[in-house]
């Protein structure tokens, strides 16, 4: 393999990460290469644990799980796991797969077990709703009852099935507790294109203007979300897929194939076999050991990759949080500097709603994920040289799958120039010198803020603040028309200790009606926005956050405040000095429906959100330490 050619700022990065995660990076690898094993994992079970693992199966399950000869149980046997819900359009075709996968991983010498179910929430039904409350804890839920499934032991391999915001996440999570056995992501693919995402959001407008129904607005939305499989805007389900071509954890060309298509379930099949054939016992059918264990694929330099790819397609700003929390779940620290780095070097490649007219299915007609990594592996911008559950290197990505006359998959070459130079660009023409997620950074903490979507003339917004408590309190505010003015929409407890860091997605119709009156408004906030939100400039993820006394719960109604994604700050012209932090976060008491009594521990506990707003380790615990994030 010719040496790649590498950016130095990707380099630089690279290495710096590694270097900083050297003490905890190795100690993930030891604990990991301790619980690998060359012999099926259930054949280290007592005889009655092990008699529970198949007492349910079928004969010919429990010939293959509990082996024939003398020697006790040979087959691998494959876990899975599984989000499967009616509510996710994303994750409805997934309700068949366990039976297809059980079926595949039979046919290449190894054995599949249901291991278990996990929960998967739809934030586009709970999108303003007091469900999105949940939204964010339940990444972490997912990592849990993945790692529920998965503790019994009995596995040598895993299939993850999961499309969406906080699933794929929490399932990454859950496999890198078991980084031992080899893992394969299976999605299920898009939605077919309907009433274009552009479209949408303009009726969305127009009824927040009260200049169409509620049966017009239901029209329209219903002809956006008109049947199975992922919504097709550039949100964090499709930024989720994108990643995890680029981790290595698809196999090539997998993300964006739709599911009803023939292709994808010789797509689902493929996965069953070739997680059957990278387990420690080696390939059943070949007896190539080819062993691909998660936690060995998930290094440093796949981490950087992922970073790339979401800074390069502009991707959704909640994987500023996720990327964090599931590298750090391998042993690899990864910081908004890192991110922020990586952003001066990586150019936007592609334009897809929010960032532009362009959907998800029109990106992959364009060349897809085969063009985009092989157009940034051109450029120097992702490692090749990392492990994937297709084999080493990931130059294999640049191919993508067919289906042969007799219904089987193979690799061909995928499109080395881009059939859609207004949805996907080389790395050398690109639509933007850089990604457009930038840190802030100033007297208000630190935020996030993505500008892809957002027009040049609203990358600096200087203007009076207007404090809210709650997406609530806006919406009346916007109702009672008080805001026809420059504004800096400041909503404060909105972070995970507050109230489980929610999306304030719904608060944008409105913020683009005042924008488009004129006026030049931002949203400051310690909560998040979805990956869909795009044209409103807006400082989110402010960490530290109000509830735990951070410098956005100082402001006033009045203060100047600038947000200002050129330079890179986030500043009030107040004096905050001598002030006393107003307002709170809702209390116990407060706690009540939509199960969030049931959470509290969980906001309790959760660290803050450049460390990943997560429960999991030594971020949890100094958080229940009452150390302030
Ligand atoms: O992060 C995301 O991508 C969003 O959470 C997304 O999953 C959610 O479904 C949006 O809210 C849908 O967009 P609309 O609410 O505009 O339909
Ligand atoms: S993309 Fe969002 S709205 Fe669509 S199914 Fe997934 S979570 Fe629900």
């Amino acid at each position: 393999m010719s040496e790649q050619r590498i950016h130095p700022t990707v380099a630089a990065v690279t290495e710096r990460i590694a270097r900083r995660s050297a003490a905890t990076r190795s100690a993930y690898l030891e604990r990991i290469r301790a619980a690998a094993s060359e012999k099926p994992a259930r054949g280290q079970l007592g005889c009655a644990n092990f008699a529970h693992g198949f007492a349910a199966c079928s004969p010919s399950e429990k010939l293959g799980l509990r082996g024939t000869g003398p020697q006790g149980p040979v087959k691998p046997n494959v876990a899975i796991v599984s989000s499967y819900n009616d509510m996710l359009s994303a994750h409805q075709p997934l309700r068949t797969y366990p039976e297809q996968l059980k079926a595949a991983v039979a046919a290449a010498g190894g054995v599949a077990q249901f291991a278990g179910g996990v929960p998967a929430m739809c934030d586009g039904i709970t999108q303003g709703r007091a469900g999105m409350e949940l939204s964010l804890f339940s990444r972490d839920v997912v990592a849990m009852a993945a790692a529920v499934a998965l503790a019994h032991d009995m596995f040598d391999g895993a299939l993850m099935l999961g499309v969406c915001d906080k699933i794929v996440p929490g399932l990454v999570i859950g496999a890198l507790s078991f980084g031992h056995l080899p893992t394969i992501f299976v999605p299920a693919g898009p939605m077919s294109s309907g009433l274009p995402n552009k479209e949408k959001a303009r009726v969305r407008q127009r009824f927040a203007e009260g200049k169409v129904s509620r049966e017009e607005l239901l029209d329209a939305e219903a002809g956006a979300y008109h049947g199975i499989g992922t919504c097709t805007f550039y949100g964090t389900a499709n930024t989720n897929q994108l990643v995890m071509e680029v981790l290595g954890l698809h196999l090539p060309g997998a993300s964006f194939v739709h599911p009803d298509q023939p292709l994808r379930k010789a797509l689902t099949d493929e996965a069953g076999r070739r997680v059957a054939a990278t387990t420690s016992l080696g390939d059943p059918t070949s007896l190539v050991r080819d062993y691909t264990p998660i936690g060995e694929v998930l290094d440093e330099k796949a981490w950087v990759n992922a970073v790339v790819a979401l800074l390069a397609t502009g991707g959704s700003t909640n994987h500023t949080l996720h990327l964090v929390a599931m590298a750090a779940a391998a042993g690899i620290t990864l910081t908004w500097d890192d991110f922020a780095e990586l952003s001066t070097a990586v150019p936007l490649l592609t334009r897809m709603y929010p960032n532009g007219p362009a959907d998800i299915n029109h990106f992959h007609a364009a060349g897809g994920t085969a063009f985009l990594i092989g157009t940034l592996l051109d450029g120097g911008l992702l490692n090749e040289d990392v492990r994937t559950v297709a084999g080493d290197g990931l130059a294999r990505y640049r191919r993508e799958p067919q289906l042969t006359d007799d219904g089987s998959i193979v690799w061909v070459d995928g499109p080395t120039e881009s059939l859609d130079l207004d949805v996907l660009r080389p790395y050398d023409k690109p639509f933007a010198p850089d990604g457009g997620l930038r840190m802030l950074h100033g007297d208000l903490g630190r935020a996030v803020i993505k500008v892809s979507a957002v027009d040049p003339s609203h990358h600096v917004v200087r203007a009076p603040a207007r404090v809210f408590d709650g997406q609530a309190d806006f919406l009346a505010a916007f109702e009672r028309d008080e805001l026809n003015h420059d504004l800096i929409a400041v909503l404060r407890y909105q972070g995970p200790r507050a109230n489980g860091m929610p999306e304030l997605h719904k608060l944008i119709p409105a913020l683009g009606v005042l924008q488009d009156r004129g006026h030049h408004v931002a949203l400051v906030t310690d909560g998040r926005l979805s990956g869909a939100s795009g044209k409103i400039p807006a400082a989110i993820h402010c960490t530290p956050e109000a509830a735990v006394g951070g410098p956005i719960a100082l402001i006033r109604n009045g203060d100047i405040v600038t947000v200002d994604a050129v330079a890179g700050t986030l500043t009030t012209e107040a004096d905050l000095s001598g002030r006393r932090p107003e307002g709170a976060a809702p209390t116990d008491a407060e706690w009540v429906g939509t199960g969030r009594e049931l959470f509290t521990a969980l906001r309790a506990g959760v660290g803050p959100a450049d460390l990943g707003a997560g429960v999991f380790g030594a971020v949890a615990t100094a958080a229940f330490d009452g150390a302030s994030a």
